[in-house]
């Protein structure tokens, strides 16, 4: 195949909503700082400090859609709106890494007076029986078409017709222009206050913002050097988030197995192991400190202390060894 044109590597970045400030965070934190490059209503701009990106600025489902064109090449947006805008989402992206933020539940919601109607089964007979007594399909209001298909299909659902609706979904049964809808929901606010439940059997998916690659994209060479660039610094701050370093001072004579104490307590020696005498620095996840710690008191230990870092690079990266093994 020709070389592909080699060109910068595309983030779509969401440029409103509620994913809009988390996103930002997520790069500012990871030491990613977003710049717009001119007027605030151009929707371009460039990672500072990374070169060869170039930063869209998107609504969240559009960074869908651009994911699975492969007019972008990474992207921050919500796990619903991939599986509802990609018909084959594992073969067109790549789900990196969940973000933490964004949480969302994609649910069947029907009226609180069905108090018979518990699950997708009795909304199937509330479905036939419409047919057959009324002639009539059973609407469902909904921005979440093709998720909505998959889920009634895998529960042999079939007596209904879809009505597309982009905003106010929970508004739809109440005004008559649908029984039941497929929404998200995140306190369960909005359906209560349309007197809304959701089914027992009811939840479609939960979702929450991910940093996506596409696979339909150019990954030529600027885009490759620079996934590696953003995603090392991604890595780094989630590595020395979730993690805390254990210093501890050994005694100058004895032996200790540092390497099997370390795995006793899934800690790593990321400089090194040495023989386990004079100054040791472990590293280990936030939630094994205490248990460490004894441990290396028990073996010997004079002193021990535990810090949290700001950033842990590391020369093996996971999400670019994930994503350069789904680009060969
Ligand atoms: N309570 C919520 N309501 C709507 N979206 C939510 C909620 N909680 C999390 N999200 C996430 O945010 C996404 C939509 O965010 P937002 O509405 O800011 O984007 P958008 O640009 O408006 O997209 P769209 O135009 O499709 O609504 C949802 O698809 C979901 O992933
Ligand atoms: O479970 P809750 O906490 O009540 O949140 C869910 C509601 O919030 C969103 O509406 P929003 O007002 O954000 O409009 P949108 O659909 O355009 O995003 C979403 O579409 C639901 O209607
Ligand atoms: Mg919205």
């Amino acid at each position: 195949m020709a070389n592909p044109v080699d060109g910068p590597l595309v983030l779509a970045v969401p440029s409103k909503g509620r994913l809009q400030e988390n996103a930002a965070a997520f790069f500012g934190r990871a030491g990613l700082t977003l710049a717009q490059t001119s007027g605030a209503r151009d929707y371009r701009g460039r990672l500072k400090g990374v070169d060869g990106v170039e930063v869209r600025f998107l609504s969240a489902s559009e960074i869908a859609g651009q994911l699975a064109s492969g007019a972008a090449h990474l992207g921050i947006t919500g796990e619903d709106l991939i599986r509802e805008t990609l018909p084959d989402a594992a073969g067109q992206v790549e789900l990196l890494t969940p973000l933490g933020f964004g949480q969302a539940t994609v649910v069947v919601a029907v009226p609180q007076a069905w108090i018979d109607v518990r699950s997708m089964s009795d909304l199937d007979e509330v479905a036939s029986d419409m047919r057959v007594r009324h002639g009539k399909r059973l609407r469902i209001a909904t921005k979440y078409v093709n998720l909505t298909r998959r889920f009634f299909a895998e529960h042999g659902v079939a007596d209904y017709r879809i009505v597309e609706s982009l905003g106010a979904t929970e508004g739809a049964p109440a005004s008559g222009s649908a029984e039941i809808i497929v929404d998200i929901t995140t306190t369960g606010a909005t359906l209560a206050a349309n007197a809304l439940k959701i089914l027992d059997d009811g939840v479609i998916l939960r979702s929450e913002a991910n940093l996506v690659a596409s696979l339909a994209a150019s990954w030529s060479e600027t885009p490759r050097r620079a996934v590696q660039a953003v995603l090392g610094r991604i890595s780094a701050e989630e590595r020395a988030r979730t993690t805390r370093e254990v210093r501890a001072g050994m005694p100058a004579s004895g032996e200790i197995d540092l390497a099997g104490l370390a795995a006793l307590h899934e800690a790593e020696l990321p400089y090194g192991a040495p023989e386990g005498r004079g100054e040791i620095m472990l590293r280990c996840p936030s939630d094994a400190v205490f248990g460490l710690a004894e441990a290396l008191v028990q073996a010997g230990a004079q002193a021990v202390s535990v810090r949290r870092i700001d950033y842990a690079f590391a020369a093996e990266n996971p999400l670019v060894e994930r994503l350069l093994g789904r680009l060969t």
